[in-house]
């Protein structure tokens, strides 16, 4: 087995924090900053209370007390508000600053991952798209992504300033009463485990309404892009009683998701009150007794209040913790997936020669049973080829094998002698055009879409290539002609007008070797008939590979081959495979075709 690019979460996360590395550990540097700040003043309202408006006989600290009394202050009170709020201001703007950087640290990183992880999935083979479903990648790629980002940037770096606020806070009470902190401290753990539990629960609950969310938005979205189905088949009452029973699954699940949300700010809300509680009852006691001054007691209760908030946050920390270590490993999945490599050193040969299929034999699963079984032809530069074959026989397996979005599993693919192992990949590719039979084409215009395999198209090749795939004739009736926006997925295009379209495309790419892969079947065969003229004259010299159902589609090929079960079961010219009364002929017969050309 290969040795993974990935091997711990921690090692992706801290490649994808390349580059808002620095923005989080700023983030942090103010998120201290920020706590201390925030606890300073509890100090001094608690030491004004008690030395300045009281009698308590306490000192200034060393570095005031060479500009300051506590007698200058005590004439001066407004001199203790204005520092006050001078430290209630730099808190702020720590918090600020906090903020900010936490939040360019989490852009950028979520930026990071997007490229990257879009940027590897480029590079992934063929292959593994086959294996994963799309929506679940998309999945990936968003709603994880988004996860990450938001555990990183929100519960990560409040963290650390919970940590902050807690050793910070339980120092400065300590400091007024031992045992009071003690007390306050019983508390924390029962508040901890309270809210992990919760949110432990609330996470679960959330996993089960957003699995809800999903099947109502599926019901929804199949309605809509199968609409004339549900037309045709007049199913509107049993789709409307469907969407209607999932509707109500997905209101309970939020309803129950309210109700136990509910439940946790009431229930927290009890806790940390009755902790406030037993504080004040026993600090007022405290004070009663003269073993804490009015001025520590008013400090102590606000250290108190602080601490609460980031300990119930502690606890969504560590829930969200488990929840975010999911989506990582549902990222490094992807980015453990290898890249297609070529060889050290790939070749790029002259691709107008001969191809050999050499003993080619091909399973797609490693258990699973030969597709295509030790076949060998060779097909002669410049000339064109018709691949004949039942549903399921194997004709576009061997097609990709050839653009190598597959490896043989057994013998070789040679052009001009050099096998396509050796060859580099995109330039193989980039010299075979491959028409398919469902072609697909981007939400952007006609124009763009035809020139995709060669951006240094002009429009007059544009137009050019669309003459060949007899497709000028339907543009020129369009009201934006080339401009036309091809809707999403192409439906403003007819199954046919789509098929010319990949033909454009292909035309433009001037590949030496093209491939249609049942990419004439939704054309009327006169069409069919006159764009295969336009391309032999259009093309001239290129090699042309037709796959084709349709005997008159493939019966002026210079080479037919007729593929059964993975296996090449006849091969000859149209009239010499009409003569051996094999497949071939039961074809053109049940076609209505005679032994001569067309
Ligand atoms: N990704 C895949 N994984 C596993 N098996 C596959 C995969 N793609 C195709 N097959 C199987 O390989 C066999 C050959 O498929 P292929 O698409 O090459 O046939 P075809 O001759 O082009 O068929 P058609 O004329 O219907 O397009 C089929 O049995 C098919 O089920």
């Amino acid at each position: 087995m290969e040795k993974e690019k990935f091997p711990t979460k921690l090692k992706l996360v801290l490649y994808f924090l390349q580059g808002s590395k620095k923005y989080f550990f700023l983030s942090i540097i103010f998120a201290i900053l920020s706590s201390l700040f925030d606890l300073i003043n509890p100090k001094i309202i608690g030491f004004t209370v008690d030395a300045i408006i009281g009698d308590a006989p306490k000192k200034l600290p060393a570095f005031l007390s060479s500009f300051l009394s506590i007698d200058m202050l005590k004439g001066n009170l407004l001199l203790v508000a204005a520092l006050v709020m001078l430290v209630a201001l730099i808190g702020a703007i720590c918090r600020y600053l906090f903020s900010l950087m936490n939040s360019t640290g989490a852009e950028t990183l979520v930026m990071t991952m997007r490229n990257r992880l879009f940027e590897h999935i480029e590079h992934l083979p063929f292959a593994w798209y086959v294996k994963n479903p799309t929506g679940d990648l998309i999945q990936r790629c968003t709603n994880d992504v988004e996860m990450v980002k938001n555990f990183l940037s929100e519960q990560l770096t409040g963290m650390f300033r919970i940590i902050v606020m807690l050793v910070i806070g339980l120092t400065f009470m300590s400091s007024i009463s031992v045992k009071l902190m003690l007390v306050a401290l019983v508390f924390l753990p029962i508040i901890v485990l309270y809210s992990l539990f919760f949110h432990n629960k609330l996470a679960a609950t959330f996993a089960v309404a957003d699995e809800e969310e999903g099947n109502l938005s599926s019901i929804a979205q199949e309605n809509l892009t199968g609409v004339r189905v549900v037309r045709a088949f007049g199913r509107e009452r049993y789709e409307k009683a469907r969407f209607e029973k999932q509707n109500d699954i997905y209101t309970a699940a939020y309803m129950k998701l309210s109700a136990l949300m509910s439940a946790f700010r009431s229930i927290g809300e009890g806790i940390s009150g009755l902790q406030v509680f037993v504080i004040v009852v026993l600090g007022t006691l405290a004070v009663y007794h003269g073993e804490m001054t009015p001025g520590n007691f008013i400090a102590f209760i606000s250290y108190n209040a602080m601490l609460v908030w980031p300990i119930r946050r502690l606890g969504r920390v560590i829930s969200e913790m488990s929840r975010a270590g999911v989506s990582i490993d549902r990222i490094r999945y992807i980015m453990n997936a290898q890249e297609e490599v070529n060889i050290a050193q790939p070749l790029k040969p002259d691709m107008h020669q001969d191809i050999i299929f050499d003993h080619v034999t091909f399973r797609y699963d490693e258990q699973g049973p030969d597709i295509i079984k030790d076949v060998s032809f060779a097909i002669e530069k410049g000339s064109t080829i018709g691949i004949l074959g039942g549903t399921g026989s194997g004709k576009s397996t061997l097609m990709y094998l050839l653009d190598r979005l597959y490896p043989v599993t057994k013998g070789k693919i040679t052009i001009g002698g050099v096998d396509i192992r050796d060859i580099d990949s995109d330039y193989l590719r980039s010299n075979i055009g491959l028409v398919l039979q469902e072609p697909y084409l981007f939400s952007r215009s006609l124009k763009d879409n035809i020139a995709i395999a060669n951006d240094k198209a002009q429009f007059a090749d544009i137009e050019e290539a669309s003459r060949i795939a007899s497709l000028d004739h339907a543009i020129n009736h369009f009201k934006h002609g080339y401009d036309t926006f091809v809707g999403e997925r192409g439906v403003t295009l007819s199954g046919g007008q789509k098929q010319r379209t990949a033909i454009a495309q292909m035309v433009i790419q001037h590949a030496p070797v093209m491939i249609f892969d049942d990419s004439l079947s939704a054309l009327d065969a006169e069409t069919d008939a006159k764009i295969r003229h336009a391309l032999k004259t259009a093309t001239g010299q290129a090699t042309v590979i037709l796959i084709s159902h349709r005997i008159t589609t493939l019966m002026n090929a210079d080479q037919i081959l007729v593929l059964n079960h993975g296996k090449i079961a006849e091969v000859g010219t149209h009239e010499e495979l009409y003569k051996q009364n094999g497949i071939y002929k039961k074809i053109c017969d049940i076609q209505n075709i005679g032994g001569r050309h067309a």
